[in-house]
């Protein structure tokens, strides 16, 4: 039988709903009390890392998870590990742990939008059906995957949709790369990986910025100020921005790297366009285009590439649309 890690994060997962109705951490984490019904998938190791709603998670926090996995999987040998996190930014930490975790072995992150004892909590079939994925050979070689309400999809492409539906997790892009039904566990599609960047500090800081119509240029002359070393910045459409800020941009981008990525839900950035602020200019700036990833992972794709010490070419292959 296949021996799994479950490492538990926090989250509405470990949460229970109090008289007041207010969600809160629970001081014992009410999903292990699933495990019994789990004992036919695989033998299971569970690791309590911590108990934190996931808009206390931080990129330090990442890395010492990262690190963390890392140590188990020398000490003792799992055929795949299960980290059970807040939804908030599940998305954030898949995606540090994509680019930063070169393990041999499926990593599966999931979570619940319903706690423990609320009517039709989710926490239940997703922590099995998350299981079930990580003891899976299908699942080997596929990247990190998040497992939620029955579906399966890559780290690069998910992204939470819904405040509250427990249908919330969705891949933009290319949809979702498997799914899991009573008896199968089937994956579909290949998830786009590059080769991880090991990394074993968090020293640099970038900003996110939302471009919108008519847009000051004082907040990008503040990321210098402040002290930033470098900026995401969410553009319009295929990857233009109003001339009101494009001066601004001239001289930020002679000073740090700048990434843009698109505030539409779909779709990458292109150089299109050659009007003032269009696509063509921002090229020639030497910004740098991703490749449709949303703006708080490209944040933390430009942080390991800061931390890494990468050049300009190298960023920009890491930012490269790839299939
Ligand atoms: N459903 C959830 O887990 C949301 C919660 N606020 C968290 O991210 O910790």
């Amino acid at each position: 039988m296949n021996h799994l890690l479950l490492i538990h994060t926090g989250g509405t997962i470990a949460m229970s709903q109090s008289g007041s109705g207010h969600v809160m951490p629970s001081e014992v984490n009410p999903i292990d009390a699933t495990l019994p019904k789990a004992t036919d998938i695989a033998n299971i190791t569970t690791k309590h890392f911590s108990n934190i709603p996931s808009p206390h998670m931080t990129p330090e926090k990442m890395l010492e998870l990262a690190q963390f996995i890392n140590q188990q999987l020398t000490q003792d040998t799992y055929d795949g590990v299960v980290i059970t996190h807040g939804t908030d930014t599940l998305e954030e930490t898949a995606y540090f742990l994509q680019i930063t975790l070169g393990a041999p072995v499926p990593i599966v992150l999931t979570g619940a939008m319903r706690s423990s004892n609320e009517v039709g909590s989710d926490g239940e079939f997703n922590l099995i059906t998350a299981l079930r994925v990580a003891q899976s050979d299908v699942a080997r070689g596929k990247g990190v995957l998040v497992v939620f309400n029955g579906e399966i999809h890559s780290a690069f492409n998910v992204t939470k949709t819904h405040t509250s539906s427990v249908d919330t997790f969705k891949s933009v892009h290319f949809g979702n790369v498997g799914m899991v039904t009573k008896d199968h566990v089937l994956i579909y599609s290949q998830p786009t990986t590059k080769q991880p960047k090991m990394i074993s500090t968090i020293t640099k800081r970038v900003a996110v910025l939302k471009v919108v119509a008519g847009m000051d240029p004082d907040l990008i002359e503040a990321v210098l100020a402040l002290g930033y070393d470098g900026l995401v910045l969410e553009v319009l459409g295929q990857g233009n921005v109003p001339p009101s800020i494009v001066p601004a941009l001239e001289l930020l981008v002679e000073r740090m790297p700048v990434v843009i990525v698109s505030r539409c839900f779909n779709g990458i950035v292109q150089d299109v366009y050659g009007y003032v602020g269009g696509g063509q200019q921002l090229k020639e700036m030497g910004i740098i285009f991703s490749n449709g990833l949303n703006s708080q992972k490209a944040r933390l794709r430009l942080l390991v590439e800061l931390e890494s010490g990468s050049s300009q070419a190298v960023m920009e292959h890491s930012f490269s649309f790839q299939q």
